[in-house]
């Protein structure tokens, strides 16, 4: 995997989407008429304020759930499952690994139902702990790591499908400050090396325009995009630097201004 390159063509596209939940009375309306589209090898970063539909909205790009009405779609054709182009990595990794087995048969595993034959498994969760820099934790068990290497472990699962999109949803929220910074160089990276397209879910306004060539930010009951931000910071980003910028200053004040005139809150860094 290390010498591969994931990168795609196709663009994965959410057209006049909306998502409702219950019935009658109790109906309630998350995303109404939403229109994105992702470029592919981008990092797109979704943020706004709590329970504004940014997982939601990551669950419909994945195929993990229906639109009520309107389309998900990957280079034009329609999602109406999970596909093999995409992976996902969600914020609790400690549920998404088997404490009983070691950290690579946990990276291997997901691909026996794929039909991966068994050397082929081994072979690309090696690589992909080597991408996250874990080789010498492979026959550890997960509880032995700490958290932020239970995330790399867990995004070395969504690299061996060796699927060119990865989406994530909210992935260091639970992580402390130093390790979230790795972790989000570690994204740098694999859109670097690899050439994956990464959809970012994040509360974390900085670290959004930190990773993001993209910032899109959502707001309102139904949610919508208040705004869609290109962030001209280049691609050789530094913890250090970038984010002394006054661009990426100006950028982050920005998206707080947008997100806090929707009246609700999140957590700028
Ligand atoms: N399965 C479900 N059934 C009913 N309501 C749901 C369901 N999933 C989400 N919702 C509602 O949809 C809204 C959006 O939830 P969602 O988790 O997508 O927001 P979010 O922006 O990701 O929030 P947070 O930032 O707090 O994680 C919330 O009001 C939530 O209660």
């Amino acid at each position: 995997m290390t010498s591969q390159t994931l990168a795609t063509d196709l663009a994965l596209s959410a057209q006049h989407v909306s998502k409702a939940f219950g019935t009658g009375a109790e109906k309630v309306v998350v995303i109404d008429d939403l229109h994105l589209e992702i470029q592919p090898g981008d990092v797109t970063c979704l943020v706004g304020p709590s329970g504004v539909g940014k997982t939601t909205l990551l669950r419909l790009l994945a195929g993990l759930a229906a639109p009520t009405s309107g389309q998900v779609s990957l280079g034009g054709t329609p999602i109406t499952g999970a596909v093999e182009e995409i992976a996902v990595v969600f914020q609790d990794y400690r549920g998404s690994l088997m404490p009983w087995m070691r950290v690579l048969q946990n990276v291997a595993f997901p691909l026996e139902g794929q039909g991966v034959a068994k050397a082929e498994r081994l072979e690309r969760a090696a690589a992909a702990l080597e991408v996250v820099g874990l080789t010498d934790s492979a026959h550890r068990y997960p509880w032995q790591l700490s958290g932020g290497m239970q995330q790399r472990v867990a995004i070395a699962r969504a690299l061996a499908y060796e699927s060119p999109i990865l989406l994530m949803d909210e992935p260091f929220g639970s992580l402390d400050a130093q390790t979230r910074f790795e972790l989000e160089d570690l994204v740098l990276r694999l859109r670097r090396d690899l050439g994956i397209t990464i959809v970012l879910v994040t509360h974390d306004i900085d670290e959004a325009v930190y990773l993001g060539d993209r910032v899109v930010v959502f707001g309102g009951r139904p949610s919508r995009i208040v705004d869609d931000i290109a962030v001209p910071l280049g691609r050789g980003r530094s913890q250090l630097t970038t984010r002394a910028e006054p661009a990426f200053i100006e950028l982050r004040t920005r998206v707080l201004d947008e997100i806090q005139r929707c009246g609700l809150k999140t957590s700028p860094r």
